[in-house]
């Protein structure tokens, strides 16, 4: 019977997707979360993990090397990607949020925006008829707005102490984001009873952590 391959994303999401995984009667191993190996076989339950950037887990997915994957909400909607999108692991909970130095209003032509979300902020402000200059950054995104890079930001918030402690406000939310569990659309045919699994295994424990 082929190994379910899991692209896991290192990083903030890493544990908490283990943690949820353990609950859910998967017995991983230690080394899962303390080596520095990308790949880690775990034969007892016919699982097969590949540690990845958060942004990349879908890429993997789309590409069918791994069958399932944990991905960020906010990841999915930048890079549309050819997955499934099976399950709200309500994981990770953080959003996207436009912000700026407080007080300054958007009367230019085409305001600057920075962010590491492209597309999002190009279809956020496009929706709301606004036009605006996308500048791609990838990361420290509060800098810009404090050296006059961009009038504004599009960036992920989550306990609002960046925002806070580099004097931004939050001018709109626009999207609540949680971590999600997509599949490979030819491994959810092929290996259905395993994916099948897994997801009723996920979401009896995501129900049980809801009621607590
Ligand atoms: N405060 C937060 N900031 C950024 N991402 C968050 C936050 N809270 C939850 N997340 C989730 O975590 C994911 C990013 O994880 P992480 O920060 O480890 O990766 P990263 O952005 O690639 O970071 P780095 O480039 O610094 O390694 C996002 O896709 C998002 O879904
Ligand atoms: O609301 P908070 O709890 O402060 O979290 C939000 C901050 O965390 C993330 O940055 P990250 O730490 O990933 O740094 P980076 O943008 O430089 O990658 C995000 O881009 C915000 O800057």
């Amino acid at each position: 019977m082929s190994m379910l391959t899991i692209a896991m994303p290192k990083g903030r999401i890493f544990e908490e997707a283990a943690a949820l995984l353990q609950e859910a009667g998967y017995q991983l191993p230690p080394e899962l979360d303390e080596s520095r190996k990308l790949i880690i076989e775990v034969p007892e339950e016919n699982m097969r993990f590949f540690l990845a950037k958060p942004m990349d887990v879908a890429t993997y997915v789309e590409h069918g090397v791994a069958d399932v994957g944990i991905a960020g909400k906010d990841v999915l909607l930048e890079e549309e990607r050819d997955v499934y999108e099976l399950l709200d692991l309500k994981i990770s909970p953080c959003y996207l949020a436009v912000a700026g130095l407080p007080n300054t209003s958007l009367n230019e032509v085409a305001p600057k925006i920075a962010t590491k979300y492209p597309n999002v902020a190009s279809t956020y402000f496009r929706g709301k008829g606004e036009q605006v200059e996308i500048i791609k950054l990838n990361g420290s995104i509060e800098l810009a707005p404090l050296i006059g890079l961009s009038d504004r930001i599009v960036d992920i918030v989550s306990t609002g102490q960046t925002l806070k402690e580099n004097g931004l406000v939050e001018y709109e939310t626009i999207v609540g984001i949680t971590s999600r569990l997509i599949v490979n659309p030819v491994s959810y045919r092929m290996k259905n009873a395993d994916i099948s699994k897994l997801v009723t295994r996920l979401t009896d424990t995501i129900a049980e952590t809801a009621v607590q």
